[in-house]
């Protein structure tokens, strides 16, 4: 059973004035989150990432559909019962949302004080965390005296403090720079995988996506467009907005005007060669060509390792004679998808 249920779920904003319209932030939504996933989801400013969260943890009352939570409808909850709910989900932001007069120490306790802990077991439990996420040395430091990372990374025990089933982390590493993003996904990857917390993230960046999600979601104009494995998205999206989302992070099939000035630069017939999961051999297609006497040169792409599997599209220039290169791509196509660009 999934831990996180979606079933037809809308939600519609009212307007905010005379003049304006209501928003319909999210709409009809279904999804399935399995425990112990770390589940991406990605969509540019507006598609509904933020609102689907605060569904989940119901800091957002849903227009209308069904949320399973841990099995329980969450919907239809009194607001009593939804507090006990929050207590097993953990969040983190992106402005981290720390408290700045409070020490690091006080601000991982704080959550446990509100769970009523008992302060020896507090104690132990702030001090594991301190380790966990690195920071024994800093227990006395107020957050201004950190880096954006370090920040995250009590954010992250503060969040876990309560030991939550679930952790919802919204544009957790959009303030930081490139090296800290992968500390913190790395910390991220780390709790997934010691704890088992089932991992909810959301962002506008595919490579927080390629880099921890093991399941993403596309989310357009309130409505999630394309679900799957991070592999099968990134190696064979389907929708536009998916196909734009990994042209980011992986170079694939040229687009149209590329494909005028490789044409100009480049003679002979252009063919692209899709391989998929790593279990063809790129010497061996190149091999075919040399043996058949096809002069080639690659003018666009590349190979991409998604999560220790590989797959890509290499784009050809192809010189010879006509009936040689179809020989040879004959042979070729029995081990890779071959497009020839017209
Ligand atoms: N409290 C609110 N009242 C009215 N409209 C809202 C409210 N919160 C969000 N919206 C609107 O709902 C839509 C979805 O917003 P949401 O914040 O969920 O998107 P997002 O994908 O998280 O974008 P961003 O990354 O910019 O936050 C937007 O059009 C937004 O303006």
């Amino acid at each position: 059973m999934p831990i996180v249920a979606l079933r037809d779920v809308s939600k519609t904003y009212p307007a905010r004035g005379r003049n304006e319209k209501e928003v319909r932030a999210i709409q009809s939504v279904d999804l399935d989150i399995e425990a112990g996933e770390i589940y991406g989801i990605i969509g540019y400013s507006g598609a509904g990432k933020s609102t689907l969260v605060r569904l989940v943890n119901a800091l957002e009352r849903a227009t209308s559909g069904s949320i399973q939570v841990n099995g329980t409808e969450i919907t239809t909850l009194p607001e009593r019962e939804l507090r006990k709910l929050r207590l097993g989900i953990g969040m983190i932001f992106q402005q981290f949302n720390l408290f700045n007069s409070k020490t690091v120490w006080k601000n991982i306790e704080y959550p446990l004080e509100v769970a009523g802990v008992p302060v020896a077991e507090r104690n132990a439990r702030i001090s594991d965390l301190l380790h966990f996420v690195g920071l024994a040395d800093k227990a006395g430091n107020y957050p201004d005296q950190l880096s954006g990372g370090q920040k995250q990374r009590v954010g992250i025990a503060r969040a876990l403090a309560t030991s939550p089933s679930i952790l919802l982390a919204d544009e957790a590493t959009s303030a930081l720079d490139p090296e800290t993003t992968l500390e913190v996904l790395a910390l991220l990857k780390r709790v997934n995988e010691e704890f088992g917390t089932t991992i909810i993230v959301i962002t506008h960046e595919m490579d927080v996506i390629k880099t921890i999600a093991h399941k993403v979601a596309v989310m357009e104009q309130g409505r999630v467009i394309e679900t799957g494995t991070v592999f099968d998205v990134f190696s064979d999206p389907q929708t536009p907005a998916s196909k734009r989302f990994v042209s980011t992070v992986v170079r694939a099939v040229p687009e149209a005007d590329e494909l005028a000035v490789l044409r100009a630069k480049h003679p002979g017939r252009i063919v692209t060669l899709s391989f998929a999961d790593g279990n063809v051999s790129q010497a061996a297609v190149f091999l075919e060509f040399g043996r058949k006497g096809v002069g080639f040169e690659l003018i666009y792409g590349g190979i991409n390792d998604v999560q220790g599997r590989t797959f890509g599209h290499l784009t050809l220039a192809l010189t010879g004679e006509d009936s040689t290169i179809d020989a040879a791509l004959e042979i070729v196509r029995n081990s890779v998808v071959v497009t020839e660009v017209k």
